[in-house]
């Protein structure tokens, strides 16, 4: 069963200042019997959250309180410094789209190693449906991603993560770069992951998206959270989920 439960979670960034941590520093501190200590900001402070099939999340709080971290953490991609994380189901995480990708290398091994990451295989036929999705020429497969407008970038990116339906959907980038065209294909796609995911979780500025897309928001504060509304759940149909541009 789809699920998700955090207890008491906490997880700290290190801090590496260029000067507290240069070598030099280091080795002086050593030889002086300063001690070692990380300098550490905790970004996450004791959060609990139980989600289960049907859970439409909404993360508020002002900059900086905590909501790209909190994603990152049910995401996997940072390990949480304390506390107890479970999470059942395939998770499909929108967030920085670039993260995994390596410029250096081509398109078509870009998209093969991500799919790899998320443990799906790159069957020629998954690679030529993601290709046609993004609808660029098909010779630029074969050329590195470091040659790709940002816009050419978002395609290819947004159609390798969004090729496979998500249990747990994870929503924190939104679609700024692309043209029109391909955004609203973007969005109708986006949409469809929404209602077909089991657990959705969202961070955004815009409380009004937040209020027609989510059961419950949870409000951030300094890594806390400071107050948890629920909702009604909004009808299948209420997932709009343009958000409004700065
Ligand atoms: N890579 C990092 N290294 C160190 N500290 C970080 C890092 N990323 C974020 N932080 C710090 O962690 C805290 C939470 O940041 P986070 O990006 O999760 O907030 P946010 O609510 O998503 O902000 P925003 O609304 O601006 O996107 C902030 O104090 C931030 O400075």
């Amino acid at each position: 069963m789809v699920s998700i439960h955090l207890r008491d979670v906490c997880l700290d960034y290190p801090l590496y200042g260029a000067y507290d941590f240069s070598l030099k520093r280091r080795l002086l501190g050593r030889l002086f019997r300063q001690t070692g200590e990380m300098r550490t900001i905790r970004a996450v402070d004791n959060i609990s959250i139980e989600a289960t099939a049907g859970a439409r999340i909404g993360l508020a709080g002002p900059n900086g309180s905590g909501k790209s971290t909190l994603l990152r953490l049910i995401a996997g991609v940072f390990p949480q410094t304390r506390g107890e994380v479970r999470i059942a189901g395939d998770i499909v995480p929108l967030l920085g789209l670039s993260a995994g990708a390596n410029l250096d290398f081509v398109a078509a091994d870009n998209i093969s190693l991500l799919l790899r990451i998320s443990g799906r295989k790159a069957t020629p036929a998954i690679l030529d449906e993601i290709w046609a999705f993004t609808e660029l020429e098909e010779r630029m497969q074969r050329l590195p991603l470091r040659m790709f407008s940002s816009g050419m970038l978002m395609r290819v990116l947004f159609a390798t993560a969004t090729a496979f339906p998500a249990d747990i959907l994870l929503l924190d980038e939104w679609l700024s770069v692309v043209d029109e065209n391909f955004s609203a294909k973007a969005e109708t796609r986006l949409q469809k992951m929404v209602e077909t995911a089991a657990i959705v979780i969202i961070a955004s500025h815009d409380h009004a998206l937040l209020r027609r897309t989510c059961t419950s928001i949870i409000n951030l504060d300094h890594g806390r959270i400071a107050s948890t509304v629920s909702l009604d759940a909004p009808a299948p149909h209420h997932f709009e989920l343009r958000e409004k541009r700065a």
